[in-house]
């Protein structure tokens, strides 16, 4: 059976082999022990999306599992070590510049202070995400976390896109 994808911006293109990316959802809990604020980064300046908000994370590299790659990005971007990641959620994800599968994992347990390695801005978030605007790939993520959280209110404030 072939999987589900969803399209960026409603193009119908064809198919392409996905590129697959690991993308790491850094919560913090709260005084109960929930969980509570997630972090978004904004895309880096000269990067597809530049300015637009995301998880932290990118592709793997020949011979990474999802979870060395996302320790990897992790620390090149935010200058943090992962200790420990869950596998969450996947998704295909076609965009023009390409086809990618996000594998979406949550992550607790991480060491070092946050670092905005590539010029990018940071924010603990919590619904609706203020920050914005979010890119594509992250909309149906918030919807999880909305799901998971019984959040029945927006997921998002809608921001303008950022001047080309
Ligand atoms: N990091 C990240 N990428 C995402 C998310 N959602 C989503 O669709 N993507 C897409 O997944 C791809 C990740 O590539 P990237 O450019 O961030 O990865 P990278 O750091 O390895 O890039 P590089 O090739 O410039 O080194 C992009 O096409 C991006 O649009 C997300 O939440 N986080």
């Amino acid at each position: 059976m072939s999987e589900a994808v969803l399209s960026a911006d409603g193009v119908a293109r064809a198919e392409r082999p996905p590129v697959d990316v690991a993308v790491g959802v850094l919560l913090q809990r709260d005084a109960l022990g929930q969980e509570h604020a997630f972090l978004l980064t904004s895309r880096p300046p000269g990067k597809v999306y530049a300015g637009y908000w995301e998880f932290p994370g990118g592709k793997l590299e020949a011979g990474e599992s999802v979870h060395q790659a996302l320790v990897r990005e992790l620390q090149e971007e935010l200058g943090i070590t992962v200790l420990a990641s869950q596998p969450w959620r996947e998704m295909v994800m076609d965009y023009a510049h390409a086809r990618v599968r996000l594998h979406f994992r949550k992550v607790h347990d991480w060491q070092g202070e946050l670092q905005m390695r590539e010029g990018q801005q940071m924010a603990w978030e919590q619904l609706p995400v203020h920050s914005g605007p979010v890119l594509p790939g992250t909309i149906p993520v918030l919807e999880w976390l909305a799901q998971e959280r019984g959040h029945a209110g927006p997921r998002f404030i809608p921001v303008d896109p950022p001047a080309a």
